[in-house]
């Protein structure tokens, strides 16, 4: 904020100081006019003083160069005031999102982050240099009328009165422009948004076949954004016209008093003149500055705001660093996302190092938000999750994200090489802990026999890659890391029986070594676990053995039953 105050304060000394030779300069030339017409020696006189013409020629010259100087410096000062500001206010949303809570990200719509990053910066961006150009207006008007003021104070100060009440003919106009553009930015959004979306949902498209619906949808939100520019535009578009009618009205008022007053020095009247006539060409940069400043406001507001609420919810976390992640408790756990509807009611449990864990229930229960507060991704509305004794609240985040990994049921992968989709950005991990990791998941023999191994490049979001190819490599990320814990949602259930298989073997092999958390709807997959916890409309009804459960619980009874696994072909 430092810079950009120094730079625009440099910037408005730098433009005024360059207006008032601009102003010189066109006395003297009007002088050296009258001078010629009339067959005298003399440039004048201005203020009482007369000047030779040589003198004024020489003076005239010097001050066009050093005026071009100026200019040129006001130039590169405004271009480094706009690249500052685009580069700022990227990092401040990003920075702002990237520590918001997962909560705020995960409720933003898709396409948000986008939208906010490319057309609100660019807008802010924008409002800049028209603020830029407003000051740099402003000040030359100033000093114009500075000059004028010096030659002739009773006309300027006539034009200066009507110039102001243009000012207020303007200001309902501006408050249209605003209004205007505020709607402009929220259809922006939504345009983004629902572009996002489509975007994303390309496959069931051209299965349904319903591509003209997508269109139509498209057209729609298009058709709704550029009305509201339409208007935008006419509005702003009006400042300048509606402005420089009124200027010159003002301008013949000057000419008015002159003549009424009797004034007779023409070189003054000259110059009076050319001075006014550059100072409208001014006020009009002023005035369509001034309705552009208005369009670009509700897009400042909203980028304002929305970085205001990331940072306002930014991750929980402190400094505590406990002696491992297990045992892993949680304590009375309720929650909710809407006050009046509780998702997860009273959950207490306690898991201890190297178990394997099933979470089983029906759709809805409750199971991934068990998950991600497990995870430390919400925070409890009562109560608390525990690594061995310490509140998740208090332990140190990056302390905690180096121990826990999360393999998700669709497995994302981004543009890059297969290491680095290994690798996730995470520094240290070398070739050799990827290869093992690899070997763990059961996707080793296949990364071997592409023709470049782990420096495959992966096409966007790794579409080259089957669904359980995907799922393995997403397991082998998790693993690379070395966790004390994974959690896996659901991680086979899009998944053939081999792919399946493949996963369990390698969860199996984890046993002691590794605590890992399952989410599961395939019992299958379940056989695997030590205990298994059920969830029933958000509270635990359940955590035992896969036998006790047998025994004892009403809906693994039932799922297993639904699986085709009857209780007596386990017994
Ligand atoms: N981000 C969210 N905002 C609001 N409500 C949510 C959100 N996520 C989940 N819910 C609601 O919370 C409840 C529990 O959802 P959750 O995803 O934890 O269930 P689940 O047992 O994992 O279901 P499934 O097996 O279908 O994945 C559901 O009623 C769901 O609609």
């Amino acid at each position: 904020m430092a810079a950009f105050r120094g730079r625009m304060t440099l910037l408005a000394g730098v433009s005024f100081l360059g207006a008032l030779l601009e102003a010189f300069f066109l006395v003297i030339v009007t002088g050296l006019g009258m001078a010629l017409v009339s067959g005298v020696p003399t440039v004048g006189p201005f203020m009482g003083h007369s000047i030779a013409m040589g003198s004024a020629l020489v003076l005239g010259a010097f001050v066009l160069v050093v005026r071009v100087i100026l200019n040129l410096w006001a130039v590169r000062i405004s271009a480094r005031l706009t690249a500052h500001v685009t580069t700022e206010q990227r990092l401040i949303a990003s920075h702002a999102y990237l520590g918001a809570s997962w909560d705020v990200q995960e409720a933003e719509p898709a396409g948000r982050l986008q939208e906010l990053l490319t057309t609100f910066v660019n807008r802010v961006t924008g409002a800049v240099t028209v603020l830029t150009q407003a000051i740099t207006a402003l000040l030359s008007l100033i000093a114009f009328l500075a000059a004028s003021v010096a030659v002739d104070s009773l006309s300027t100060l006539a034009v200066v009165g009507v110039l102001s009440l243009v000012g207020t003919v303007l200001v309902p106009l501006r408050r249209g422009i605003r209004r205007r553009s505020g709607e402009l930015a929220i259809s922006n959004l939504a345009f983004s948004n629902a572009v996002a979306e489509l975007g994303a949902l390309g496959l069931e498209m051209q299965t349904f076949g319903v591509q003209t619906r997508f269109a139509d949808r498209i057209d729609a939100l298009t058709r709704q954004a550029t009305e509201r520019q339409r208007q935008v535009q006419t509005l702003s578009g009006a400042m300048s016209p509606i402005y420089i009618s009124v200027a010159y009205a003002a301008l013949l008022v000057g000419i008015a008093i002159l003549g009424l007053a009797g004034f007779s020095n023409l070189t003054a009247v000259g110059a009076i003149m050319l001075l006014m006539l550059r100072s409208l060409n001014y006020g009009q940069q002023l005035a369509s500055a001034w309705g552009a400043l208005a369009a670009h406001a509700p897009f400042l507001d909203r980028l304002e705001s929305t970085v205001e609420a990331y940072r306002a919810s930014t991750a929980s976390g402190g400094v505590s660093v406990p002696d491992a992640v297990t045992p892993l408790e949680a304590r009375g756990v309720d929650f909710a996302y809407r006050m009046d509807q509780p998702t997860l009611t009273g959950v207490n449990f306690q898991i201890e190092a190297g178990e394997i864990i099933g979470v089983v229930g029906p759709s809805g229960a409750g199971k991934s938000t068990l998950a991600q507060l497990v995870l430390g991704l919400r925070d409890p509305k009562r109560g608390a999750v525990l690594a061995c004794g310490v509140d998740l609240r208090k332990v140190d985040r990056a302390w905690w994200s180096s121990r826990v990994a999360f393999v998700a049921q669709d497995a994302k992968l981004f543009t890059g090489t297969l290491a680095e989709n290994l690798r996730f950005f995470r520094d240290g991990i070398d070739n050799e802990t990827l290869r093992r990791a690899a070997h763990q998941a059961n996707i080793l023999t296949e990364i071997g026999a592409l023709p470049l191994g782990f420096d495959t490049h992966l096409g966007e979001r790794g579409g080259a890659l089957s669904g359980g190819q995907r799922q393995r490599l997403s397991i082998a990320r998790a693993l690379a890391g070395d966790p004390e814990i994974i959690v896996l949602d659901e991680p086979t259930s899009a998944l053939d029986g081999i792919s399946e298989r493949l996963i369990r073997d390698t969860l199996a092999a984890l046993k002691g070594q590794v605590t890992v958390i399952i989410i599961a709807h395939r019992m299958s997959t379940l056989d695997i676990c030590d205990r298994i916890m059920v969830i029933e409309r958000g509270r635990m009804t359940a955590f035992d053995s896969p036998d006790a459960l047998r025994r004892d619980s009403g809906f693994y009874q039932n799922a297993m039953a639904t699986a085709g696994i009857m209780p007596d072909q386990r017994a």
